[in-house]
Protein backbone atom coordinates (compact mmCIF):
# COMPACT_ATOMS: atom_id res chain seq x y z
CA UNK A 1 0.00 0.00 0.00
CA UNK A 2 1.44 3.68 -0.86
CA UNK A 3 1.91 6.20 1.74
CA UNK A 4 1.77 9.58 0.18
CA UNK A 5 4.13 12.11 2.25
CA UNK A 6 5.82 15.63 2.36
CA UNK A 7 9.35 16.52 2.77
CA UNK A 8 9.47 20.03 4.48
CA UNK A 9 12.04 21.69 6.86
CA UNK A 10 12.49 24.22 9.12
CA UNK A 11 16.09 25.92 8.51
CA UNK A 12 17.22 22.12 7.48
CA UNK A 13 16.16 20.72 10.34
CA UNK A 14 13.90 18.09 7.90
CA UNK A 15 10.60 16.13 8.55
CA UNK A 16 8.78 13.53 6.61
CA UNK A 17 4.90 15.09 6.98
CA UNK A 18 2.21 12.12 7.05
CA UNK A 19 -1.66 14.12 5.98
CA UNK A 20 -3.50 11.22 8.24
CA UNK A 21 -6.56 13.54 8.16
CA UNK A 22 -8.00 11.28 5.75
CA UNK A 23 -7.39 7.37 7.27
CA UNK A 24 -5.11 6.34 9.70
CA UNK A 25 -1.61 5.23 9.16
CA UNK A 26 0.06 2.66 11.51
CA UNK A 27 3.73 3.88 12.22
CA UNK A 28 5.60 2.09 14.38
CA UNK A 29 9.36 2.32 15.85
CA UNK A 30 10.71 0.52 12.73
CA UNK A 31 8.95 2.06 10.04
CA UNK A 32 10.09 5.35 11.26
CA UNK A 33 13.22 4.80 11.33
CA UNK A 34 12.88 2.74 8.03
CA UNK A 35 11.08 5.87 6.49
CA UNK A 36 13.98 8.20 8.10
CA UNK A 37 16.88 6.45 6.98
CA UNK A 38 18.68 8.56 4.58
CA UNK A 39 20.04 6.38 2.35
CA UNK A 40 17.74 3.66 2.15
CA UNK A 41 14.40 5.29 3.05
CA UNK A 42 13.24 8.80 2.57
CA UNK A 43 15.84 10.39 5.26
CA UNK A 44 14.27 13.28 7.80
CA UNK A 45 15.30 14.27 11.11
CA UNK A 46 11.74 14.04 12.78
CA UNK A 47 8.96 12.22 11.27
CA UNK A 48 5.28 13.95 11.75
CA UNK A 49 2.03 12.53 11.50
CA UNK A 50 -1.09 15.05 11.26
CA UNK A 51 -4.44 13.94 12.20
CA UNK A 52 -7.74 15.19 12.36
CA UNK A 53 -9.02 17.45 15.46
CA UNK A 54 -11.77 17.10 17.60
CA UNK A 55 -11.27 20.26 19.72
CA UNK A 56 -8.56 21.15 17.42
CA UNK A 57 -7.87 21.73 14.26
CA UNK A 58 -5.37 18.82 13.92
CA UNK A 59 -3.68 16.61 15.80
CA UNK A 60 0.23 15.94 15.69
CA UNK A 61 2.41 13.25 16.69
CA UNK A 62 6.45 13.23 16.33
CA UNK A 63 8.88 10.88 15.93
CA UNK A 64 12.68 11.11 16.30
CA UNK A 65 14.22 9.96 13.35
CA UNK A 66 15.81 6.56 15.97
CA UNK A 67 12.12 5.84 16.38
CA UNK A 68 11.21 6.99 19.73
CA UNK A 69 8.38 9.33 20.17
CA UNK A 70 8.38 12.05 21.78
CA UNK A 71 6.46 15.06 22.81
CA UNK A 72 7.54 18.29 20.99
CA UNK A 73 9.22 19.80 17.79
CA UNK A 74 9.08 23.37 17.31
CA UNK A 75 10.46 23.28 13.72
CA UNK A 76 7.94 20.96 12.22
CA UNK A 77 4.95 22.69 14.43
CA UNK A 78 5.76 25.64 12.02
CA UNK A 79 5.53 23.46 9.07
CA UNK A 80 1.72 22.47 10.36
CA UNK A 81 -0.03 26.17 8.89
CA UNK A 82 2.37 26.04 5.74
CA UNK A 83 0.98 22.44 4.96
CA UNK A 84 -2.45 23.82 5.48
CA UNK A 85 -2.07 27.10 4.00
CA UNK A 86 -4.18 28.61 7.19
CA UNK A 87 -3.45 29.69 10.62
CA UNK A 88 -4.56 26.53 12.96
CA UNK A 89 -4.64 25.03 16.38
CA UNK A 90 -2.56 21.76 17.09
CA UNK A 91 -3.25 18.72 19.54
CA UNK A 92 0.39 17.69 20.64
CA UNK A 93 0.59 15.37 23.87
CA UNK A 94 2.01 18.26 25.67
CA UNK A 95 -1.13 20.18 24.82
CA UNK A 96 -2.70 22.49 22.30
CA UNK A 97 -0.53 24.85 20.17
CA UNK A 98 -1.20 28.03 17.97
CA UNK A 99 0.21 28.50 15.19
CA UNK A 100 -0.10 31.51 12.98
CA UNK A 101 1.07 31.97 8.99
CA UNK A 102 3.83 34.37 8.68
CA UNK A 103 6.40 35.72 5.98
CA UNK A 104 7.93 32.58 4.46
CA UNK A 105 6.93 30.77 8.00
CA UNK A 106 4.91 30.87 11.08
CA UNK A 107 4.87 31.90 14.44
CA UNK A 108 3.97 29.53 16.61
CA UNK A 109 3.14 30.25 20.59
CA UNK A 110 5.25 27.09 22.29
CA UNK A 111 3.33 27.34 25.66
CA UNK A 112 4.88 28.82 28.69
CA UNK A 113 8.45 26.90 29.61
CA UNK A 114 8.91 24.41 32.89
CA UNK A 115 11.56 25.09 34.99
CA UNK A 116 10.67 21.98 38.05
CA UNK A 117 12.82 18.73 37.72
CA UNK A 118 9.68 16.96 37.58
CA UNK A 119 8.89 18.10 34.49
CA UNK A 120 12.23 17.16 32.55
CA UNK A 121 12.29 14.53 34.25
CA UNK A 122 15.57 14.39 36.23
CA UNK A 123 16.74 11.38 38.17
CA UNK A 124 16.57 13.38 41.46
CA UNK A 125 15.27 16.67 42.64
CA UNK A 126 18.18 19.49 41.52
CA UNK A 127 18.11 23.54 41.21
CA UNK A 128 17.54 23.40 37.47
CA UNK A 129 18.55 27.10 37.23
CA UNK A 130 22.57 26.61 37.26
CA UNK A 131 22.52 22.58 37.47
CA UNK A 132 26.10 21.61 39.84
CA UNK A 133 26.83 18.94 36.97
CA UNK A 134 29.58 18.69 34.20
CA UNK A 135 30.92 16.50 31.57
CA UNK A 136 33.99 17.27 30.39
CA UNK A 137 34.30 21.45 28.90
CA UNK A 138 30.45 21.82 29.49
CA UNK A 139 29.13 22.61 33.20
CA UNK A 140 26.65 24.14 35.38
CA UNK A 141 24.05 23.93 32.68
CA UNK A 142 20.21 25.14 33.15
CA UNK A 143 17.32 22.78 32.11
CA UNK A 144 14.17 23.69 30.82
CA UNK A 145 10.78 21.40 29.47
CA UNK A 146 8.88 23.26 26.26
CA UNK A 147 6.97 19.50 26.22
CA UNK A 148 10.20 18.60 25.51
CA UNK A 149 13.29 18.09 27.90
CA UNK A 150 16.73 20.56 27.61
CA UNK A 151 19.81 21.26 28.85
CA UNK A 152 21.17 24.35 27.78
CA UNK A 153 25.15 25.18 28.79
CA UNK A 154 25.48 29.08 28.05
CA UNK A 155 29.55 28.90 26.47
CA UNK A 156 31.87 31.56 24.84
CA UNK A 157 31.85 30.36 21.44
CA UNK A 158 29.08 26.95 20.38
CA UNK A 159 31.42 26.06 17.90
CA UNK A 160 34.22 25.74 19.81
CA UNK A 161 32.57 22.67 21.67
CA UNK A 162 33.14 19.20 19.81
CA UNK A 163 29.37 18.57 20.57
CA UNK A 164 28.82 15.32 18.18
CA UNK A 165 31.60 14.10 20.79
CA UNK A 166 30.17 15.47 24.32
CA UNK A 167 26.32 15.53 22.95
CA UNK A 168 25.58 11.65 23.20
CA UNK A 169 27.32 11.15 26.78
CA UNK A 170 24.94 13.74 28.13
CA UNK A 171 22.03 12.69 25.92
CA UNK A 172 22.08 9.33 27.60
CA UNK A 173 23.63 9.97 31.17
CA UNK A 174 21.13 8.19 34.11
CA UNK A 175 20.56 11.77 35.46
CA UNK A 176 17.89 11.83 32.79
CA UNK A 177 15.17 9.17 32.84
CA UNK A 178 13.76 10.12 29.36
CA UNK A 179 17.20 11.03 27.85
CA UNK A 180 17.61 15.21 27.04
CA UNK A 181 18.48 17.56 24.19
CA UNK A 182 21.88 19.31 24.65
CA UNK A 183 22.11 23.08 23.58
CA UNK A 184 25.53 25.03 23.52
CA UNK A 185 24.50 28.68 23.45
CA UNK A 186 26.70 32.27 22.82
CA UNK A 187 25.53 35.10 24.12
CA UNK A 188 26.11 37.75 21.57
CA UNK A 189 24.17 40.68 23.47
CA UNK A 190 21.02 41.08 24.92
CA UNK A 191 19.09 40.28 21.87
CA UNK A 192 21.59 38.03 19.98
CA UNK A 193 22.40 34.31 20.39
CA UNK A 194 24.13 31.92 18.89
CA UNK A 195 23.85 28.43 19.33
CA UNK A 196 24.36 24.60 18.61
CA UNK A 197 21.69 21.46 19.45
CA UNK A 198 22.45 18.01 19.72
CA UNK A 199 19.41 16.20 19.52
CA UNK A 200 17.91 13.30 21.34
CA UNK A 201 16.91 10.77 19.40
CA UNK A 202 18.26 12.30 16.20
CA UNK A 203 22.17 14.01 17.02
CA UNK A 204 23.57 17.52 15.52
CA UNK A 205 20.57 18.78 13.22
CA UNK A 206 20.75 22.52 11.42
CA UNK A 207 17.76 23.55 13.89
CA UNK A 208 16.01 22.92 16.82
CA UNK A 209 12.95 24.65 17.37
CA UNK A 210 12.20 23.89 20.62
CA UNK A 211 16.17 23.93 21.74
CA UNK A 212 15.74 27.31 21.09
CA UNK A 213 13.00 28.21 23.28
CA UNK A 214 14.73 26.28 25.89
CA UNK A 215 17.89 28.55 24.92
CA UNK A 216 15.37 31.80 25.25
CA UNK A 217 13.52 31.03 28.27
CA UNK A 218 17.25 29.77 30.40
CA UNK A 219 18.83 33.45 29.65
CA UNK A 220 15.40 35.11 30.70
CA UNK A 221 15.41 32.94 33.97
CA UNK A 222 18.94 33.93 34.57
CA UNK A 223 18.38 37.77 33.47
CA UNK A 224 20.77 37.77 30.84
CA UNK A 225 18.30 38.22 27.57
CA UNK A 226 15.63 41.06 26.75
CA UNK A 227 11.96 39.73 25.55
CA UNK A 228 12.62 39.73 21.66
CA UNK A 229 15.67 37.69 20.86
CA UNK A 230 17.18 36.85 17.22
CA UNK A 231 18.73 33.16 17.73
CA UNK A 232 21.61 32.26 15.03
CA UNK A 233 21.42 28.19 14.71
CA UNK A 234 23.52 26.82 12.28
CA UNK A 235 20.39 26.27 9.53
CA UNK A 236 19.86 30.10 9.88
CA UNK A 237 17.74 32.68 12.75
CA UNK A 238 14.71 32.37 14.90
CA UNK A 239 12.56 34.99 16.67
CA UNK A 240 11.90 34.38 20.08
CA UNK A 241 9.76 36.48 22.07
CA UNK A 242 7.51 36.35 25.80
CA UNK A 243 4.47 37.37 25.90
CA UNK A 244 2.49 38.91 28.57
CA UNK A 245 1.15 35.66 29.95
CA UNK A 246 5.19 33.89 30.19
CA UNK A 247 4.32 32.08 26.51
CA UNK A 248 7.36 31.88 24.27
CA UNK A 249 6.32 33.17 20.99
CA UNK A 250 9.09 31.26 17.74
CA UNK A 251 8.78 32.75 14.56
CA UNK A 252 10.77 31.45 11.60
CA UNK A 253 10.84 29.94 8.11
CA UNK A 254 9.18 26.41 7.22
CA UNK A 255 9.67 25.11 3.59
CA UNK A 256 7.74 22.70 1.88
CA UNK A 257 10.23 20.87 -0.64
CA UNK A 258 7.91 18.02 -2.10
CA UNK A 259 5.55 15.51 -2.21
CA UNK A 260 5.64 12.03 -2.97
CA UNK A 261 4.72 8.22 -2.30
CA UNK A 262 6.53 5.16 -0.94
CA UNK A 263 5.46 1.81 -0.56
CA UNK A 264 7.80 1.56 2.91
N1 LIG B 1 14.78 15.70 19.36
C1 LIG B 1 13.63 16.29 20.07
C2 LIG B 1 12.39 16.33 19.15
C3 LIG B 1 12.58 17.28 17.96
C4 LIG B 1 12.87 18.69 18.38
C5 LIG B 1 13.40 19.63 17.30
N2 LIG B 1 13.57 19.09 15.99
C6 LIG B 1 12.60 20.93 17.28
O1 LIG B 1 12.54 21.60 16.24
O2 LIG B 1 12.09 21.30 18.37
C7 LIG B 1 13.33 15.43 21.31
O3 LIG B 1 13.68 14.24 21.32
O4 LIG B 1 12.73 15.97 22.25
Amino acid sequence: MTLRFHKMHGLGNDFVVIDARKGAVALDAARVRALADRRTGIGCDQLILIGPGTETDVTMRIWNGDGSEVQACGNATRCVPVLLGRDCTIETVAGTLHARLADNGATVDMGAPRFDWEALPLAFAMDTRRMPVGWGLLDTPAAVGVGNPHLVFFVDDPYAIDLAAIGPEIETDPLFPERINVNVAGIRSRGEVVMRTWERGAGLTQACGTGACATFAAGRRLGLLDATVRLDLPGGALTLAESDDGHLLMSGPAVHVFSGETSL
